[in-house]
């Protein structure tokens, strides 16, 4: 095997006073390039583990191994500098600007300010901010979830190759958090850091992870795997009453839109007008036909009566298409899961979502079918892992899906 890239070796933290270890003996190895979650109930040392890792808190005894190096006793400062951090309802100083919060170490660091810049700027995009628009503001014009992405930057500032998170999302609201986790994965598959991610939601575990230690007391490892080996052979009871009821609901959060066949919906330009959109829904026999503007970009739903109506407006053509149907509300990108798109599509009107590209393009629509089938392909897939030797590690699974 690979050497990891952070081995925790019989890791114990007693805090002064207490009876018992808040985090015993514990071993485990990060592989490089992975998101491993540390996921278990309230108080069973996640947090003080993840901090003893760059040392914000410091081991009773055991050791630290960072790329096979012994960073137990290294100075703090330095072990820092090769491990982000971020979170939750990140500490943004608010009296910088964005770009100075992000560029806090590379100017610690020394680097020229062409290249703190340039730096900058480029963080914030990937990101997901304009730097034009967020570079010189300050931390209280920006929502919660733009603050977080704010602190992914900071900590990414000088590219390290480890990042820590501590319930980076956790603040959030659900629509919020279902974004940045959706955004972050898609950044994950360019950056590849290795990444410990610690949260108390076993959903957020099973959608983040590459990996999960599900721990109880203590830090004690209950299961050590890929989510799809926890939800199918949970290792004991402490671990299945973890996962809690419905593992096949949460199937779904595994499985990737990307990776499934979607469904055809009839599509039209707008551009092309209502005749041509009607003779498009005739010919599908479909109740719809999704009207597209001039990027491919889905706009509106609009049955055979709106298109009618939209040819008798004076206003005409394309224009008259923008007014009847119904706006198109439902609509994910590659990376949601399934669970995220069932979520979207018992919300909306129409009975499935639209899938599109980074750009917003019209890539294809997920329905009901097509959530049947993935569920059906993936409960045989489950069975079959239980029953085989199935409980082994897989770590193939997930990385050739990240590969791709
Ligand atoms: N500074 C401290 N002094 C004494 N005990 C502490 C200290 N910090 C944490 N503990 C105790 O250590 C144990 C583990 O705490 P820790 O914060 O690591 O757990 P956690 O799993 O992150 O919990 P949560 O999910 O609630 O944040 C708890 O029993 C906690 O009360």
């Amino acid at each position: 095997m690979t050497e990891p890239m952070i081995r925790l070796e019989g890791l114990t933290k007693r805090y002064p006073g207490q009876e018992h270890p808040a985090v015993e003996a514990l071993d485990l190895d990060v592989p490089a390039g992975e998101i491993v979650i540390l996921v278990g109930p309230s108080g069973c040392g996640k947090t003080t583990t993840m901090k003893m890792v760059n040392r914000i808190i410091e081991p009773t005894a055991g050791r630290i191994l960072l790329e096979g190096e012994d960073v137990t006793r290294v100075d703090p400062d330095r072990l820092r500098r090769r491990i982000g951090y971020v979170i939750q309802q990140v500490g943004l100083f608010p009296h910088m600007t964005i770009a100075q919060n992000v560029a806090t170490v590379p100017r610690l660091l020394g680097w020229p300010r062409q290249r703190v810049a340039a730096r900058t700027d480029e963080l914030l995009e990937l990101v997901g901010l304009d730097p034009a628009a967020y570079r010189d503001r300050y931390p209280k014009a920006l929502s919660g979830g733009q603050r977080q992405r704010v602190g992914v930057a900071r900590a990414l500032a000088a590219d390290p190759p480890v990042m820590l998170m501590d319930e980076p999302f956790g603040a959030l609201d659900p629509i919020s958090r279902e974004r940045l986790q959706n955004e972050f994965l898609r950044l994950q598959e360019e950056i590849r850091k290795t990444i410990v991610f610690v949260t108390h939601d076993i959903d957020e575990a099973i959608k983040m992870g590459d990996r999960i230690a599900i721990l109880r007391e203590r830090s004690v490892v209950a299961q050590y795997d890929t989510p799809e080996n926890v939800l199918s052979a949970p290792a004991d009871d402490f671990v299945r009453e973890f996962i809690g009821s419905g593992a096949s609901l949460k199937r779904l959060g595994l499985a990737r839109v990307r990776d499934f066949a979607l469904a055809d919906r009839p599509v039209a330009l707008m551009a092309e007008g209502p005749a041509a959109a009607l003779a498009v829904l005739q010919r599908s026999g479909a109740d719809a036909v999704l009207l597209l503007d001039d990027e491919r970009r889905p706009r509106r739903w609009a049955g055979a009566r709106d298109l009618a109506r939209a040819a008798d407006d004076p206003a005409g053509g394309a224009r008259a298409l923008e007014r009847v149907g119904m706006e198109v509300r439902a609509v994910v990108e590659p990376q949601a899961t399934l669970a995220g798109a069932l979520d979207a599509m018992l919300t909306s009107r129409v009975g499935g979502v639209v899938v599109v590209d980074p750009r917003g393009a019209y890539l294809g629509a997920v329905d009901m079918s097509v959530i049947m089938a993935a569920a059906e392909t993936m409960r045989a897939a489950a069975r079959q892992a239980a029953g085989g030797d199935g409980a082994g590690d897989g770590p193939g699974a997930r990385t050739a899906e990240g590969a791709r």
